[in-house]
């Protein structure tokens, strides 16, 4: 089948020029030289794709994209002037699918051109099996959920992947971000290109540059080899900024300049690099307050929030959690190579339909993983969820725990008209939420232990009675936790400081979660030790299952290899 395109500029021998490298990709194509002359075109005609300039003499090629992508799925891409980013990024909003500026390279219109082959072809494939399409297939096995919020979600998905404009993700922690991004690559037409994710918050600042743009050899001590910077693996495909909120102030301007111009330059190199990326970016912070409090720059948050796609919270779709725990149940089961799935009671269920999921999704998943492990049978009941039993003060400290922490989990007060009929112990309790009144801060320093990641933390700094009942329970004759106490008293030993000094260097240096971690590790390496790396026999001695000695190994990353 014979594409056809319909090309719109007032420049006679641009038209041409365009005209010779359509017909050499085997394209047929129209010109009209003004917006009349286009939508009449348009009307009479049945056009694959649509490329337009938006300086035409009766008016804007903004109209033509607003009326093609508001009337059809038919990609319609823009010529802008040099330097008029502002309104390529109106067409990229208005649903113009690409941009390319004046003077017209030509490899740049060609890669443009293919690009939009590969939408059309995606479309036809949609037209032709809109439920079983692959793309949907795609999207509904990996992003789970089929709840009211999340249909015109999924469709928003489908468009923004067909398009090449920079998307910003926002939503709180745990909520699918990079699952969506990552889906927004693989079905755009950059799928064959590289996906590059990068945590703007992991990178040392000093090495930023470095790992943005790539170095040359000898351009700094240290740097003993020529090194690819991020910008140029995603060449052809997706660069993911997440946590973009926490790239320094300094770095903003790099990466703007980057982003504007397409281009790099390696720390060392003379010669810009052209580089061919789209970018999408996330976080869970709110970057409009930031920009608004000058942390972050302005001009940044608007080249990389052209379009912004929030995502719900859990809390705001609880209808999905039973497909989202059957999903997470079956996963669960393939890694840990278990038989059949384990499966929910439907009171556990409900209970987790109750729960207040600061953490959103991944806390799911993570409870899931851990009721497994406790569960002896592959039936998973309420008590293996490890979660408090419903009652009205845990209803309450929930909903002040979400008050707390508006940042992480905006999670919107529990509507009843979302749970059971038969449940009315949480309906009553939102009801009677006013009348009862505050809750001790201790119940909800509870609640948000509760909801932690089991590898994430809230803060790093424990409250003073959590410090001090953590050294008393110190155990000097237990043996792994006695060399840490025997560590730890040598050094006082050596010390002449206070008695607050003393109290300060029993606490563990890098935190409570790092420090039990450590004697967990310990304890199952000795057990594996003693059993010559026999897990059955291991579990035993601990007095766990099979089951929770692998769940665990794995998370503390204890290797057999590690078997001296
Ligand atoms: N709709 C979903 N379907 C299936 N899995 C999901 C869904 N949403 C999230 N997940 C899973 O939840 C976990 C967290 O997702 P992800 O890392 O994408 O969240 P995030 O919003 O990027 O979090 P953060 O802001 O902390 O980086 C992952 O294991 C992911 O696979």
């Amino acid at each position: 089948m014979t594409v056809t395109a319909l090309v719109v500029d007032d420049e006679v021998d641009l038209c041409r020029l365009m005209q010779i490298t359509l017909t050499k990709m085997g394209i047929k194509s129209d010109v009209a030289y003004t917006l009349s002359q286009a939508r009449a075109y348009w009307q009479q005609n049945d056009y694959d794709f649509c490329l337009t300039d938006l300086k035409l003499p009766d008016g804007s090629g903004l109209e033509l994209v607003k009326h093609i992508s508001n009337s059809s799925s038919t990609p319609i891409a823009v010529i802008t002037a040099h330097g008029s980013m502002d309104l390529a990024i109106e067409a990229l909003k208005l649903g113009a699918f690409d941009f390319v500026n004046k003077p017209l390279e030509l490899p740049r219109l060609r890669q443009l051109v293919e690009n939009a082959l590969k939408v059309i072809h995606q479309n036809n494939e949609a037209e032709a099996a809109p439920e079983c399409s692959p793309e949907q297939q795609m999207l509904d096995s990996r992003l789970i959920g089929d709840s009211a919020v999340m249909h015109p979600l999924k469709n928003t998905i489908l468009k923004l992947a067909r398009s090449q404009a920079p998307v910003f993700l926002s939503g709180a922690s745990g909520t699918g971000k990079e699952v969506v991004a990552k889906l927004i690559h693989d079905l755009s037409p950059r799928r064959d290109g590289s996906f590059v994710p990068v945590n703007c918050g992991a990178i040392p600042s000093e090495l930023m540059e470095s790992e943005f743009f790539g170095h040359k050899k000898g351009s700094f001590t240290g740097a003993v080899a020529d090194k690819q910077g991020l910008f140029q693996q995603a060449n052809g495909g997706t660069l993911f900024l997440d946590e973009v909120a926490d790239l320094p102030l300094a770095m903003q301007v790099k990466l703007l300049r980057a982003i504007q111009e397409k281009t790099v330059r390696a720390i060392g190199d003379t010669k810009e690099l052209p580089v061919d990326i789209r970018i999408l970016s996330a976080t869970h912070k709110d970057l409009n307050q930031l920009v608004q409090s000058g942390m972050f720059r302005q001009d940044l948050y608007y080249r990389i929030n052209v379009i912004e796609l929030k995502l719900p919270t859990l809390n705001a779709r609880r209808d999905d959690i039973p497909v989202l725990a059957k999903h997470f149940l079956a996963l669960i089961a393939k890694e840990w190579q278990l038989d059949t799935p384990p499966s929910l009671t439907a009171a556990a269920c409900q209970r987790l339909q109750h729960h207040d999921f600061a953490g959103n999704v991944r806390e799911l998943r993570n409870l899931l993983e851990r009721a497994v492990t406790l569960a002896e049978t592959y039936t998973i009941d309420v008590s293996h969820l490890g979660l408090a039993e419903l009652n009205t003060h845990q209803e309450i400290n929930t909903q002040q725990s979400q008050n707390t922490d508006a940042t992480s989990h905006k999670a919107p007060t529990p509507n009843p008209s979302n749970y059971k009929e038969d449940d009315q112990t949480a309906i009553t309790s939102v009801i009677n939420k006013e009348e009862i009144g505050q809750t001790s801060t201790v119940k909800q320093s509870e609640q948000a232990t509760t909801n932690l990641h089991p590898y994430r933390t809230i803060t790093q700094h424990y409250p003073s009675t959590i410090q001090r009942s953590m050294a008393d329970s110190v155990e000097p004759d237990r043996s792994p936790i006695s060399s840490i106490e025997q560590e730890l008293t040598t050094s006082h030993d050596e010390q002449t400081g206070s008695k607050e000094d003393f109290q300060r260097q029993l606490l563990p240096a890098k935190g409570l979660e790092h420090y039990l971690q450590e004697q967990e590790k310990n304890l199952i390496i000795t057990a594996l030790k003693q059993t010559g790396w026999n897990k059955t026999q291991a579990a035993e001695l601990l007095g766990t299952t099979f089951r929770s000695l692998r769940y665990r190994m794995k998370k503390l990353n204890i290797a057999e290899d590690q078997a001296d």
